[in-house]
Formats: C-alpha cells, structure tokens, sequence
C-alpha cells in the first residue's frame, strides 16, 4: 500500500464496532462462548461474504453479532479494531454500536457499553487515538424499540456524542424516527442517519430537514437531486463516505465507476471511511487507496479527505486544529 496514504493522520468517522469483527476473532468468541457458527471454517465464512445488496450484508452482519456475549467480547472487538486503527494513523474515531442487535438477544446495555468504552479508554492512553461514540438505531424495528434504546443511553449521555441511525433502508425513512431524534436533541446529542445509500434522495433532504443531522453517513445518491448537491455544498454537510462497502453492497457496479471524486469536485465534504472492515475487505487505508487507484487522485486530493475527516468531526474547535497542522505539516514533508 501506498506510505503516503498510510501515515496520512486520519479521522475514521463511519464506522460499526460490529463489522470489525474479523472471522478469527469470530471463531474465537464462538468457542469461548460455546456458540454454534453456521460455518467450519474462516475460509467457510470468509467465502459468505459475498453480498448482493445491503439486506444480504445485515442478514450475516447480526449473524455474526451473536458471538459477542460478555463485557469481554465487546472488549477484545474493540481493542482488536483500534490496534488496527493505529497502524494505519488514524488519530481519531467516531465509532457506531448497535445495541438492539444485543439487548434483543438478552444482552445488558451496560455489558456492551462498558466494553466498548473500557476499550475506546485503553486505546486513548496506550495508542493515542481520541475517540467519540455514536449510539445507533435499527431502522428495521420500530420507533418504540428506538425509544426504549435511547433511554438506555441516557445515564450515559455525558460519553456518547450522538445518535445514528442505521440497517435497512428501503421502506424505513428517516421520517419514522422524527420524534425519537427530537427527544435525544433535546438530550443533549448531535445526531446523524444513514442515508442515500440503496434509498432515493428524499430520505437525505428527511434527514436533514426531520433528524437535523450534522452529517449524512453514505449520502452518494445526493447525485441524483442537484438542489440537494447545491445545498450540501452551500452548508458544508459532510457525507460519510464507505468506498469498498458500497462496491460489495453494490451500490457502484465498480470502483471506477464511484462518485467519490465527481462529489469532492462538486465542492461537497466528503470523507474516506471503512463501514464494517472485516466484512468488505478493508480498513481506512485500504479505502483511501482503492479511491486513489480507480479515480486518480492526486496526493492534495488525499490530503483534502483527510483535512475534511477531521473538519467534519465533533473534535473541540482547537483540538480540530491542531490535527490539520498536524496534516499540513505531514503534506509538506512528504508529499511529491
Ligand atoms: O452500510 C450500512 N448501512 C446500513 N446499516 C449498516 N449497518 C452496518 N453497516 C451498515
Ligand atoms: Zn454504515
């Protein structure tokens, strides 16, 4: 992979803990567990992740959920991505959790929680990496299941930065989730949807007009409405964007053909990010260098996702800037 691309210093800001799990770890926890995969082997799972569309990813992403059992689990999830993380110089994260597909199987909030965060805590201290939570919820299931999740969040507002919202599109617009992401506004948390991922740009203009997000995660069928391009641009709304997720979740029949670039060009926030790494076949920098290959970039355009990936974080204002001097100095020392 290109060093360049590498030590970039990077914000990763879509990413779910969840699809970090890595067919290794998965056997592993399984075992400790005493749970029953439907694969023999890592070749054997490894082999099913072959997706026709996003339904066909979600049905062995929650699949794969049910390994992780106790506090531990979600530890050893979290710390295994951030040791990852490191290598490819991601200085900040902005991680997702999706507590329904655990408290549905019995799984205390606090369980998942506490693994998490102990985690994101190490990772801070012993590999730099600063780091924000974002609670999300399954669209799929119902406005009611939404709420009892956020309620469960709240004794731990004052570490969660924001609510998302994510799995299934089609057919669950952000619209159904207006009165839930009113109340955690009134709570005190940012808010963000996927959106205009597999659904038409009316969910991103719900999203941003119902949800008030501060980013849209996906967002690239914005392509398709040239106000909405025009307005995404105007206010600086960042799009989230997963590369290799959406050529396996065939969003883009390839690479090639991905909008990244026409969107960057249109003058729009967008950012490089991995979705569920172990499931599409790379992390960040994978991400970064799949876009670069296929679409040419040039070393400022790299350095540009990389300055929007901190603009468009919830870092502190100061902190932000530090890390883009942090960035220019990188760029000017090894940039060719
Ligand atoms: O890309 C995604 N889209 C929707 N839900 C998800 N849950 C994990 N990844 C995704
Ligand atoms: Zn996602």
């Amino acid at each position: 992979m290109d060093n360049f691309i590498v030590g970039l210093p990077k914000a990763e800001l879509h990413l779910h803990i969840e699809g970090t799990l890595e067919p290794e770890l998965m056997f592993t926890l399984a075992e400790r567990n005493k749970i029953k995969l439907p694969f023999h082997s890592i070749s054997e799972a490894k082999q099913a992740y072959n997706f026709n569309n996003l339904q066909s990813f979600l049905d062995i992403y929650y699949q794969g959920s049910n390994v992780l059992q106790q506090e531990q689990d979600f530890y050893d999830l979290t710390w295994a991505y951030l040791q990852k993380a490191a290598t490819q110089n991601v200085k900040h994260t902005e991680i997702f959790f999706d507590p329904q597909s655990h408290t549905e199987r019995g799984i205390a909030f606090e369980t998942v929680y506490q693994g998490i965060y102990r985690a994101l805590q190490a990772g801070q201290k012993e590999l730099g990496i600063s780091f924000q939570l974002i609670v999300c919820f399954l669209r799929h299931l119902s406005a009611a299941e939404a709420l009892k999740t956020l309620e469960m969040a709240l004794p731990y507002k004052e570490t969660i930065i924001a609510v998302g919202l994510d799995s299934s599109e089609q057919g669950n617009p952000p619209a159904k989730f207006q009165a839930i992401f009113d109340r955690a506004r009134k709570e005190g948390f940012l808010t963000v949807a996927h959106a205009g991922e597999e659904g038409a740009p009316a969910y991103i203009w719900e999203a941003i007009n119902l949800l008030h997000v501060s980013r849209i995660d996906h967002g690239v069928r914005s392509i398709e409405d040239q106000d909405l391009i025009k307005y995404l641009a105007e206010q600086q709304i960042p799009l989230t964007v997963c590369p290799l997720s959406n050529i396996k979740l065939k969003v883009f029949e390839t690479i090639e053909k991905h909008n990244l670039k026409q969107l960057l060009d249109l003058g729009l926030c967008v950012t490089v990010n991995s979705d569920d790494p172990a499931y599409f076949g790379g992390y960040i920098a994978e991400n970064y260098q799949a876009v670069q290959d296929a679409l040419n970039l040039n070393q400022t355009e790299i350095y540009q996702l990389a300055k929007n990936s901190f603009q468009a974080s919830f870092l502190q204002l100061e902190t932000k800037q530090s890390l883009i001097t942090e960035l220019d100095h990188y760029y000017q020392i090894n940039s060719n």
